[in-house]
């Protein structure tokens, strides 16, 4: 197995064990069957097993040997020769590389990238962002996006997850679980909305509006200003599309200029959303996990279940502060498995509590020590771990 500069590995790479932490008191990195870590993009070097929530500066990573204190791959004295068994280096499995959003491929015009809705939606706007060069692939739904993945239909998906002023697209958060893909990348997308009716018609002739409910959800005030009817579409360009083929003058859509320009309506509005900085973050999915760095902002996203208890979510949110690590989102979704969860305390009856998953995003890359040891920390007392894949954080300008 190649093993690259920090301590990941890929799914596909990764030896079919789960990593766990030994409660031995003293620090060790320790492997053995546990089923906590749900994804093997688990750290190889772990915390040592604490309880209780303590400092954490004395907390030093464990360097494998064939690495040096950087943690890059240490050169053999002999530079041109392998020091493994292996002398022919084309048998041995390639690393992975790490894989960006815009050199996927060496120009980007190779990728097939899956997005929901039709051309002239906002998330294939955000698929060109990401990888200006690709084929863009348009699905009906998103868990559409999700098997064309699986399925090796397309190399990745670009699906929204968050909308500034909306918030969270909680369907992707629960497909996210559901399915087995990784994060690789963020896009953030400024959405102006505009205001399409047929050639001619002026914004006042119009008694409804065809629109996905966020791009509703998102221009609400100027919609109820003009008090237009909203009926809910699959996507903003599907619902310009409709616009078109309908030929009724009185029916208009929201969505892009370009949209409107891809099925000939006129554009009524412009920017036409309650906040003027509409943005929408997207994630980029794969099936195989990149290799994380150090080398520029990364991001990790995981997703956990907690014991009820008091100060349960305060202990994992502490493993993070204690080791200065910035949290940059916090979702909770309910358990479909288990929604509820019966506890029976014999004086005060049965109580029954909702249950719950917990997704948070860091600011932190998996090769960080400091976030292999908050995970490690965080497993303690996690019912479920997953980590969804850490990747560079996009901190282009918009
Ligand atoms: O309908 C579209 O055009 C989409 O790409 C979907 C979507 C969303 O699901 O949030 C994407 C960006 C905007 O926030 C509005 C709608």
């Amino acid at each position: 197995m190649a093993l690259k500069a920090n301590s990941i590995w890929s799914c596909s790479e990764a030896p079919h064990f789960h990593v766990g932490v030994p409660n031995l008191g003293s620090r060790l990195c320790g492997l053995r069957f546990v089923n906590k870590w749900e994804c093997c993009c688990a750290p190889v070097v772990l915390a040592q097993a604490h309880r209780a929530i303590t400092p954490v500066e004395d907390e030093k990573p464990i360097i494998p040997s064939h690495l040096d204190s950087s943690g890059a791959i240490k050169r053999s004295q002999n530079n041109t020769e392998s020091s493994g068994f292996h002398k022919d280096l084309s048998l041995l499995p390639k690393p992975l590389s790490v894989t960006e959003p815009s050199s996927s491929s060496s120009d980007g015009s190779k990728v097939r990238v899956a997005y929901q809705g039709i051309p002239g939606a906002y998330s294939e706007a955000a698929a060109l962002k990401a990888y200006p060069k690709s084929e863009t692939v348009p699905c009906e739904q998103f868990e559409a996006a999700f098997k064309a993945v699986e399925l090796w239909l397309v190399d990745k998906a670009v699906l929204p997850i968050e909308n500034s002023v909306g918030g969270s697209i909680h369907r992707n958060y629960d497909l996210l679980l559901r399915h087995r893909l990784h994060i690789v990348g963020e896009v953030q997308l400024v959405v102006n909305h505009c205001l399409l009716g047929l050639p001619g018609v002026q914004k006042e002739e119009l008694k409804r509006v065809f629109s996905h409910p966020q791009a509703l959800a998102q221009c609400e005030m100027t919609l109820s200003k003009l008090g237009i009817i909203r009926v809910s579409a699959d996507d903003t360009a599907g619902a310009a599309q409709m616009v078109a083929s309908s030929g009724e003058r009185d029916t208009g859509a929201v969505a892009s200029a370009r949209a409107a320009k891809i099925y000939g309506l006129d554009v009524l509005a412009e920017k036409i959303q309650d906040d003027d900085d509409n943005i929408t973050r997207f994630l980029i999915l794969a099936r195989e996990s990149i290799i994380a760095g150090t080398d520029r902002p990364y991001k990790t996203s995981i997703v956990f279940t907690l014991e009820e208890g008091p100060g349960m979510l305060f202990k994992a949110l502490a493993v993070f502060a204690l080791r200065n690590i910035n949290l940059t989102k916090i979702e909770s979704r309910p358990q479909r498995k288990r929604p509820l969860r019966v506890v029976d305390d014999s004086n005060k009856g049965s109580a029954k509590y909702f249950d719950y998953l917990f997704y948070i995003d860091f600011e932190a890359s998996m090769a960080d020590p400091r976030a292999q040891f908050a995970l490690g920390h965080l497993q303690e007392f996690a019912g479920f771990l997953r980590v969804l894949g850490c990747y560079p954080m996009d901190t282009g300008l918009l």
